[in-house]
């Protein structure tokens, strides 16, 4: 290496080699291709309404790639890429069609092109409920909603929207959410005298607002992409938003990563019509109805103690109807398929007023 004569033979000599091997992987990447489409074609003999997209495949598709993969690339890097491959394979066929709570920019965009791949087809919906609407209608093939956040806690209009609905969660995502304060070519740095954001983002980054700018007027919008939009053309703006909506609109960082709590992340889930095959590490959502009575927690609890099954979530919301008095939302480790999840389910629906199972899907791998 102290021979610098031979950097640039060696240099060729490298990149002689990367070229190979470019080629090497584009053939495969072919044939990987043209194995997918195959598959596909199995797939409608047997049923020609059959769907290509399989949910509990591809976890485990990334799954093998994250514990098999040999460096020096990080697993989540490795499988990253992989999701691409899958994703352009499947859009042979057919490109799988998503909406999104929109407008384009948003965390959910992210969230459904990092769960779905780039070659997926977006689809901006202006509320939750029409995200839902436009799955059931068969417009699109699934739906992409925020549910929770590690700061700022559940997304209710998401498990509301879940209590009048047939459709089933198929997956789940989660965001590291990065907050950024952004400006235009416009804004005057010095002089920014107002903020826009989405009213969840102004409360992910309150101490870092309070600390930085005490005295700025915070307007609250509909999404931090609406915020980033805003900010084009008043000089005395910023917005508070992520990458996507960064690029979007072509802003400037004032300051990046704003967000109080670094590990600030949220998790999105996708709705489909379809009940997903058990992937091997799965998890399960149900929403159940008890009555106003002492003790239904506990009795809503029990069986899931007494299996030993792994609960990981537990929400309340008030029922909008007569009938349903409290409404809990659990999600715990397992799929419905396996014995012991449906031994418990089936005790919870005796103690319950009613039960819907929303969904069994693969842990979010990426
Ligand atoms: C190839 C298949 O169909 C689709 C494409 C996949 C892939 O490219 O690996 C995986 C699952 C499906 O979404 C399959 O079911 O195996």
């Amino acid at each position: 290496m102290s021979d610098s004569s031979n950097a640039p033979l060696d240099l060729a000599a490298l990149r002689q080699r990367i070229d190979t091997i470019d080629s090497e992987l584009m053939r495969l990447i072919s044939e990987r291709a043209d194995c997918a489409q195959q598959v596909a074609h199995v797939k409608t003999a047997d049923d020609p309404d059959a769907v290509f997209y399989r949910p509990e495949r591809e976890a485990q598709v990334l799954r093998r790639v994250m514990e098999n993969n040999p460096g020096p690339l990080h697993g989540e890097e490795m499988a990253r890429l992989f999701r691409e491959i899958m994703s352009a394979c499947l859009a042979l066929e057919k490109p799988i069609k998503v909406a999104y709570l929109g407008p384009e920019g948003t965390f959910t965009q992210q969230a459904a092109l990092k769960h779905f791949g780039h070659s997926a087809i977006s689809l901006p919906m202006a509320a939750i409920d029409e995200v839902f609407r436009e799955v059931e209608a068969g417009a699109v093939n699934y739906g992409v909603v925020p549910v929770e956040n590690s700061t700022e806690g559940v997304v209710n209009n998401t498990l509301d929207s879940f209590m009048d609905s047939g459709l089933h969660i198929s997956g789940e995502v989660v965001l590291r959410i990065h907050h950024h304060l952004l400006m235009s070519s416009v804004t005057r740095q010095d002089k920014i005298s107002r903020i826009y954001s989405h009213p969840q983002s102004f409360a992910q980054c309150r101490k870092w607002l309070d600390a930085h700018y005490p005295h700025a007027e915070r307007v609250a919008v509909s999404s931090n992409a609406e915020a980033a939009r805003l900010v084009k053309t008043e000089w005395h703006s910023a917005a508070i938003a992520g990458d996507m909506a960064a690029q979007l609109y072509g802003l400037d960082h004032v300051a990046e990563k704003i967000e109080d709590r670094p590990d600030n992340s949220t998790r999105f889930l996708i709705i489909g019509n379809e009940l997903v095959p058990p992937s091997g590490t799965d998890k399960t959502s149900v929403v159940v109805a008890m009555r106003n009575e002492p003790g239904v927690l506990h009795d809503l609890l029990e069986p899931f103690h007494r299996h030993r099954v792994d609960m990981t979530r537990l929400e309340t919301r008030p029922s909008r109807t007569g009938a349903w008095n409290y409404v809990f939302f659990i999600d715990f480790k397992g799929h419905i398929d396996q014995p012991d999840i449906a031994s418990v389910l089936a005790e919870v629906r005796g103690r319950a007023q009613d039960m819907k199972v929303l969904g069994s899907y693969p842990v979010g791998v990426l």
